[in-house]
């Protein structure tokens, strides 16, 4: 059957487009959303919907041993929301995530002014603070919903334009925020983090701050300065932390980490001379700093769960959903390699 022109016109606005690979069109389509009011309005109707409750994400069990998020239709949305006495008039402050590989817009939206117990029995689901939801949901879907938290923070705090102290006013993505009387547009803040992994060429130097879990390790972390490179930032931190000297940096990846705050963490490993490697711990940093040997880390990335209270101690390392986590691993990898190649 024909479809009316204006009907058809409407459809190309809204869904991605054909013509280029589906990745090339998705990302075409989420920057068409963030750009374009009226299609993102259109989009949250066809699109599928993440609840936070005072920024936890609502999680469901579809098994025993499996998390997931929530996904629900706006009109799914709109009947909970109609449930609980809203007018529904909340789907607006919906903001996009991205874009599924089924091609569906993804939005998050925080309904924190409803009793929390009664979105959970209507939505047959569970409100979870996102330091724990973040470490049960399986590695693919943990990004999503942390950028979705990160968004609706970012929004949460970012009401009133520093300039101006007016109220700021969002685009219907809430990819960014605008102040008419200074014309400030703001966009979501993410602080850089550099993160090393130091060896020495056999061993590799893990660190612990005094907030950490009894036996936790991890790679050496900081904050870049304003203006720093990746690489300033990682040798200064690196002389601040431990008062050992970079010879070489590669990189690795990189993550956004939602703890505190928003973070984008870039990963590299490091390499110092296996002559210098003496530590001088700066200890109002870190409460220890060690170097670990193969053996030991082979045995400390065996452990499944951190310790119980009671339990004797044990060093265990940061969680596959770490960046430090990779970067430990190809560590592991690269020594097994220059081992075999030896
Ligand atoms: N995903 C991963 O694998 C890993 C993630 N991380 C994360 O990296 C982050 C940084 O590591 P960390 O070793 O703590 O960093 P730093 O060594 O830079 O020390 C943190 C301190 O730096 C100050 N600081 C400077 N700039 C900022 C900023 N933009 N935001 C917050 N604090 C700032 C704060 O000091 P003050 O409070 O005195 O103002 C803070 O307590 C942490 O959030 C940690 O969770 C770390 C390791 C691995
Ligand atoms: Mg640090």
């Amino acid at each position: 059957m024909l479809r009316p022109l204006r009907l058809l016109l409407s459809g190309l606005k809204t869904q991605p487009s054909r013509c280029c690979s589906s990745f090339v069109s998705r990302m075409r389509y989420v920057n068409r959303l963030k750009e374009d009011d009226e299609a993102c309005a259109a989009a949250l109707k066809d699109g599928s919907i993440f609840l936070f409750h005072r920024l936890s994400p609502l999680l469901r069990r579809p098994d025993a041993r499996t998390f997931s998020p929530a996904a629900f239709t706006c009109s799914d949305v709109q009947l909970v929301l109609q449930r609980l006495g809203s007018d529904g008039s909340q789907l607006k402050e919906a903001v996009l995530i991205g874009c599924s590989e089924q091609n569906q817009a993804q939005f998050c939206l925080d309904v924190g002014e409803l009793d929390q117990a009664a979105v959970e029995e209507a939505s047959q689901g569970t409100f979870i603070d996102l330091r724990k939801a973040f470490f049960l949901l399986p590695a693919t879907e943990a990004p999503l919903v942390s950028k979705g938290q990160a968004l609706l923070r970012w929004h949460q705090t970012s009401r009133f334009c520093g300039a101006s102290g007016q109220p700021t006013q969002r685009n219907r993505a809430g990819s960014q925020r605008f102040c008419s009387s200074s014309s400030t547009v703001y966009y979501p803040k993410m602080s850089a983090v550099a993160v090393a992994l130091v060896s020495d060429g056999s061993r590799c130097l893990l660190g612990r701050q005094p907030s950490f879990p009894r036996g936790l390790y991890s790679a050496l972390a900081g904050f870049c300065d304003m203006g720093e490179t990746l690489e300033e930032a990682l040798c200064r931190e690196v002389a601040e932390e431990v008062g050992l000297e970079i010879q070489s940096i590669s990189y690795s990846s990189s993550q956004h980490w939602p703890f505190p705050h928003s973070s984008f963490m870039l990963g590299c490993h490091a390499l110092v001379s296996p002559a210098h490697t003496q530590l001088s711990v700066d200890n109002s940093e870190l409460e220890d700093a060690r170097w670990f040997t193969m053996d030991e880390i082979t045995r400390a990335l065996q452990v499944k769960a951190p310790p119980r209270r009671g339990d004797p101690p044990i060093i265990w390392l940061p969680p596959k959903h770490a960046l430090a986590n990779r970067l430990i691993r190809e560590w592991v990898e690269q020594q097994r390699q220059s081992e075999g190649g030896e």
